[in-house]
């Protein structure tokens, strides 16, 4: 079903909201599609379920939703399978006043708190029976009860749902409500997996780089040889944009204003183990990559054809970092005849070797 009407709608001409190519980044196939669709939905008050697999970005197709949605309440979000089953109850639809041992004063609730805005139910196929009825009441009276309270109150919210579960196949088995899953499954919307869409790769790292970079104005930030894409597009991603991040993550401390490249990214990024053989060796700069493989095309190509901007200081500092590596290692660690091979005077080099953390040692070690 999901597949089905995903690809009969995802490819109308409507131009996306610019929020959704913000917040979920990627111009592959499935990736447009994907945004075809919430372009269209999520104006709608219509429940929205999201689907995929761990790490794909559900959520962040729920903060997509809420963003263009046009609803000035908040995003409120609950994940099921995180809080207690006990406790599920008086967090969805708070408590007053004395309701239970330790409710010492009144708790307005999640879904109160998602007046006029979202409610994102993560893992909702992990939601315990009795509250798949009491939810499916609020989504059919519009009223809720808080724990403990007599009068009901109104709300109104949009409901946006999670999960990786075969739900379908829970309703099948009498593990999940037939009733409830009809009510919130009106726009199923299926999350392609990043091994599907292994071109959005580079897109990804450099919104990551932007952010580290917005975040830490002054730590440099490592940077993706073609090689290291190639490398990394190689891989299966079981944990999806998130196990992307990670590996981010590790290399944004271990190759800091370095070139990651095929090597790096096999040894000791995407392993584990690889942490060990990483710790034995002295960190050192990667080695720097022909002219036919810096990124230029790939950059030229964000600036003619898409609406996102380029850190053009940063793209520039990456490559001063990889000519002077390159030359440091081809005249033998010598700043003099490195200076000549890239026409610098031998005191702007080494202001600039100072500035950019390069070393001669680590130069030559690569
Ligand atoms: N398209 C994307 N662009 C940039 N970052 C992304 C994208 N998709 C996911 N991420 C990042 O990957 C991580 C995982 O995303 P998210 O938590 O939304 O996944 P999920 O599908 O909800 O995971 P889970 O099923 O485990 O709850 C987050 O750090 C998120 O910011």
């Amino acid at each position: 079903m999901t597949q089905h009407w995903q690809s009969t709608f995802g490819d109308q001409d409507a131009p996306i909201d610019s929020r959704l190519d913000k917040i979920l980044v990627g111009r592959s196939a499935p990736m447009r599609q994907l945004k075809q669709v919430l372009n269209m939905v999520a104006p709608s008050d219509a429940p929205v379920m999201v689907q995929g697999e761990t790490g794909v970005g559900k959520e962040l197709v729920c903060e997509a939703i809420h963003a263009v949605s046009g609803r000035p309440g908040d995003l409120v979000a609950v994940n099921c399978a995180a809080i207690p089953s006990e406790l599920l109850e008086s967090e969805l639809f708070g408590h007053e006043k004395g309701a239970f041992t330790g409710a010492d004063s009144r708790r307005v609730g999640r879904i109160e708190q998602a007046q006029g805005g979202t409610l994102f139910l993560d893992e909702i196929g992990d939601m315990p029976a009795a509250l798949q009825a009491k939810l499916l009441r609020v989504l059919e009276t519009r009223r809720i009860q808080r724990v403990g309270g007599r009068g009901e109150i109104e709300v109104n919210f949009r409901l946006v749902t999670a999960t990786h579960r075969a739900l379908a196949k829970d309703v099948e088995e009498g593990r999940f409500r037939a009733d409830l899953y009809f009510r919130i499954n009106v726009f199923p919307v299926s999350v392609p997996s990043l091994s599907e869409r292994l071109d959005d790769i580079p897109l990804i790292l450099e919104a990551m780089i932007d952010r580290r970079q917005t975040q830490y104005p002054d730590v440099m930030t490592p940077h993706f040889n073609a090689g290291a894409i190639q490398a990394l597009a190689t891989h299966g991603w079981p944990g999806n944009v998130r196990e992307l991040r990670n590996v981010f993550d590790r290399a944004a401390v271990l190759f800091a204003g370095r070139v990651v490249n095929a090597e790096a990214v096999c040894s000791h990024l995407l392993p584990m183990q690889g942490m060990t053989a990483l710790a034995a060796e002295p960190i050192s700069a990667a080695p720097a990559p022909s002219a036919s493989v810096a990124p230029a095309d790939a950059i030229l190509d964000s600036i003619m054809n898409t609406d996102t901007s380029v850190d053009m200081r940063r793209h520039l500092r990456d490559m001063e970092v990889m000519m002077i590596d390159a030359a440091l290692k081809k005249t033998g660690g010598s700043v003099s005849a490195a200076a000549r091979t890239l026409r610098l005077q031998r005191t702007t080099l080494i202001e600039k070797m100072k500035k950019l953390a390069i070393s001669r040692e680590a130069a030559l070690a690569s």
